[in-house]
């Protein structure tokens, strides 16, 4: 038996940022949801993609490239990939050459954007059916320095992705560091009733007071003080009770000059 790779959890910011996945089955579609949740430019190398995947690319909120993965497709950089005629915008979207934003949605940047981006994949996700493709996209990656996620063999990539529940800012990430996805989706789902609904209310106002408390205490023990009381606020209860207003800035104000200079 294997000892458990101490992978590192870590939150990334992945808006605007250029993610390729290789595969287009139920397995890649699923990733696809995630990193177009996080706002990431999605770009998808797959032949055949699924029904739901199709439509985003319709809809031009991802780029299909409608081809198998060919070696080199992640060395060559994205801006070179555009100049050799290759439409990295949409497998529909023929109007792109023009460098004319034409999509309906944010996430999608014109080819103009693009060439200013990062030259190569933030993330590269290896989810074919064919585990020799799945193999050679995580080597090609690893040679670029590419985090690279692979479907079949997790051991093969550099990352892998936990179940998640999402409350507003609140995020929650279970893994089992690879040893069984379906427990990871149990224990995501037992935290998601823990931490039910009223926690992206109550997260969003701890944000909104934490920030005030740091524009306007500028003594750090001070503001650590502060900071301590303000976590201890029954603020959920109230929010559980269907009792909480919110606070403006002048309540706010009231709130911090009891706990000033102590
Ligand atoms: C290592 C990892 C790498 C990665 O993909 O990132 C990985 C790997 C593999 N998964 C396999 C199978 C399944 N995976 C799921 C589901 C999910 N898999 C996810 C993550 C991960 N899966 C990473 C580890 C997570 C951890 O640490 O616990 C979730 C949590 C998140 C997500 O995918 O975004 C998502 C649930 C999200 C949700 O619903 O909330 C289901 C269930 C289903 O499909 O309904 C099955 C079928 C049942 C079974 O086989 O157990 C196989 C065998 C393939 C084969 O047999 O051919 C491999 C290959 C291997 O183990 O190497
Ligand atoms: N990590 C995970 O969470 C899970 C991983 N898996 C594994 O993930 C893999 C994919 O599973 P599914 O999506 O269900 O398969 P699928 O058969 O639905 O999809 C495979 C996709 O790969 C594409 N493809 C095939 N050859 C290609 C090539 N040379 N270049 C680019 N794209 C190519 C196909 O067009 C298709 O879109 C399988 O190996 C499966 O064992 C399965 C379940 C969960």
């Amino acid at each position: 038996m294997n000892r458990a790779v101490p992978y590192l959890p870590i939150m990334l910011d992945c808006r605007a940022r250029p993610v390729l996945v290789v595969g287009g089955g139920t397995v890649a579609e699923r990733k696809i949801m995630h990193m177009l949740e996080a706002e990431a430019i999605v770009v998808v190398i797959s032949p055949e993609v699924t029904a739901a995947v199709k439509e985003l690319a319709d809809k031009g909120e991802l780029h299909w490239l409608q081809r198998m993965y060919e070696a080199g497709d992640l060395s060559a950089s994205l801006s070179a990939m555009y100049s050799n005629g290759i439409d990295i915008h949409s497998n529909t979207d023929t109007h792109s050459n023009t460098g004319t934003t034409s999509t309906t949605s944010e996430n999608v940047q014109s080819v103009a954007d693009l060439s200013n981006q990062p030259q190569r994949y933030l993330l590269v996700y290896a989810a074919t059916s064919r585990p020799d493709v799945n193999q050679l996209v995580a080597k090609e990656a690893q040679q670029y320095g590419i985090p690279v996620n692979v479907a079949d063999r997790h051991e093969l990539g550099t990352f892998i992705n936990p179940a998640v529940i999402r409350r507003g800012r609140l995020v929650a990430s279970v893994s089992t560091s690879g040893a069984g996805p379906i427990i990871s989706r149990r224990v995501a789902r037992e935290l998601g009733n823990y931490f039910d609904e009223d926690y992206e209310l109550y997260i969003e106002f701890m944000y909104y007071l934490r920030h005030h408390i740091k524009r306007v205490v500028h003594d750090p023990q001070e503001r650590r003080h502060v900071l301590e009381q303000a976590a201890a606020l029954d603020v959920l209860a109230q929010i559980r009770h269907k009792q909480f207003v919110w606070w403006d800035e002048h309540q706010i104000e009231q709130w911090i000059i009891q706990y000033r200079g102590r």
